[in-house]
C-alpha cells in the first residue's frame, strides 16, 4: 500500500497534465501555522432535503442551522453526473498546455488562485474549467475540430439546466420562508444567465499537510450546488470546529452563499468551507453557483444596498490588495471596514 502511494506521488511529480508549480515539492505553504492537521476531523451529520417532497419548514430549519445540506431525489440522472465527472477527469488529465488552448471562449482554464497569479503563499492546489452557462448555447454543440471541448459544453449545458431548476426550486421556498418582497426578490436569483459551473481537479499534493486545495472561504453566491467524486476533502466550519463532509454517491450538496445572508438579513448564513488535498489521489468536483442579476439592487436591513456587480468588483479589489476576500464585513452597516 505504502509503496503504491509513493509511486503515485512520484508519478504526480512529473505529470505533464499538472500546472508546472504542482509538479514538484513546494517550498511554501498556504496554511496558517496554527491550523490543525488535515485529517482526523469529525464527520458532519449533513441534513438531507428531499426535493421531490420539499418541506418548507424543514428547509427553513436547515438554512437557519448549518446552511449546508444534501439533496435527495433531485432528478439529475446519475448517468449524467457520472459522465460529467468522468469527462472532466479525462479532459483535466490532458497536457497542461493543451488545456489552456482547448478550453477557450466562452470557457476558460484556471489553476491556483487566478486573482493572485502564481503567488506561492496563497496558492490553492487546484485547477479546473470555468464554464459560464449562459454563454454556452451561442457556441452550439457541433463536433468541430475541438471535439472534446464541444461535447463537454453539451454535457455542461444539460447539467446546468438541472442545476438551474434545482436552484429555482429551492430559492422559491427560501423566498417564501424569508417573506421576501416579491418585487425586490425578482432580481435576487438569475439561475442561468450570468451564473457558472466550475469543474475542479485537486491534483495530488506532495505536502498535503501544508496546502489546501481551496482555502477557507464563503461563497459569494446565493447558493452553490456541489457534485463530488468519492474521495472527499470538503470540510465545513461549524460550532467553532472543522468537520468533514463525506461524499455520498448520487447526492448533491448545497451550501448557502453570502447573497442569501444579505437579503435574508442574517437570518440565514453563508457557511465557511475549505478543501483538503491528498498526497496520492486526485479529487474531481463540479460546483454550480447561482448568483443574483448583476445590476439588481440587493436590499437588506443589515447591509448597505449594493448590486452584485459592485460586490464582485469589491471582492476582487480586496483579494488583490490583501490576498483574501473581505466579503460581508465590507458591506455590513456599522462595520468599520
Ligand atoms: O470542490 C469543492 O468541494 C468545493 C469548491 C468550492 O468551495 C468553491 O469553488 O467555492
Ligand atoms: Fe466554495
Amino acid at each position: 500500500m505504502e509503496s503504491k502511494a509513493a509511486a503515485m506521488e512520484e508519478a504526480a511529480a512529473s505529470d505533464p497534465s499538472y500546472p508546472p508549480l504542482f509538479r514538484r515539492p513546494n517550498p511554501g505553504s498556504n496554511r496558517e501555522a496554527d491550523q490543525r492537521p488535515a485529517h482526523g476531523n469529525p464527520v458532519f451529520d449533513v441534513p438531507v432535503i428531499d426535493l421531490e417532497d420539499l418541506d418548507p419548514v424543514r428547509l427553513d430549519e436547515v438554512c437557519r442551522g448549518v446552511g449546508l445540506f444534501r439533496i435527495a431525489n433531485h432528478g439529475v440522472p446519475s448517468a449524467l453526473m457520472d459522465r460529467l465527472l468522468d469527462q472532466s477527469r479525462g479532459l483535466l488529465s490532458l497536457p497542461f498546455e493543451s488545456k489552456r488552448t482547448l478550453f477557450s471562449d466562452p470557457m476558460s482554464y484556471i489553476w491556483g488562485t487566478p486573482a493572485l497569479g502564481a503567488k506561492v503563499a496563497n496558492l490553492n492546489w487546484v485547477e479546473g474549467f470555468h464554464v459560464p452557462l449562459g454563454q454556452l448555447k451561442s457556441k452550439g454543440h457541433d463536433l468541430d475540430s475541438q471535439g472534446s471541448a464541444s461535447s463537454f459544453r453539451c454535457l455542461a449545458d444539460e447539467y446546468g439546466r438541472h442545476m438551474a431548476r434545482i436552484a429555482r426550486t429551492l430559492f422559491n421556498v427560501v423566498a417564501a420562508n424569508l417573506k421576501l418582497d416579491a418585487k425586490k426578490a425578482a432580481s435576487y436569483l438569475s439561475e442561468f444567465d450570468g451564473t457558472f459551473v466550475r469543474v475542479y481537479r485537486y491534483p495530488c499534493c506532495p505536502e498535503a499537510d501544508k496546502y489546501f486545495g481551496m482555502n477557507a472561504h464563503t461563497d459569494s453566491s446565493v447558493l452553490s450546488i456541489l457534485c463530488q467524486d468519492e474521495l472527499g476533502g470538503l470540510q465545513i466550519f461549524h460550532d467553532n470546529q472543522w468537520f468533514d463532509v463525506a461524499p455520498i454517491p448520487g447526492m448533491l450538496t448545497v451550501n448557502l452563499g453570502d447573497m442569501i445572508q444579505v437579503f435574508g438579513n442574517d437570518e440565514y448564513r453563508s457557511v465557511k468551507h475549505r478543501v483538503l488535498t491528498n498526497r496520492s489521489k486526485e479529487r474531481i468536483s463540479v460546483c454550480y453557483f447561482a448568483f443574483p442579476m448583476e445590476d439588481g439592487l440587493i436590499i437588506s436591513s443589515r447591509y448597505k444596498t449594493f448590486t452584485y456587480r459592485e460586490w464582485k468588483a469589491q471582492v476582487l479589489e480586496d483579494i488583490k490588495a490583501t490576498g483574501d476576500k473581505v466579503g460581508l464585513a465590507r458591506f455590513r452597516i456599522g462595520d468599520p471596514s
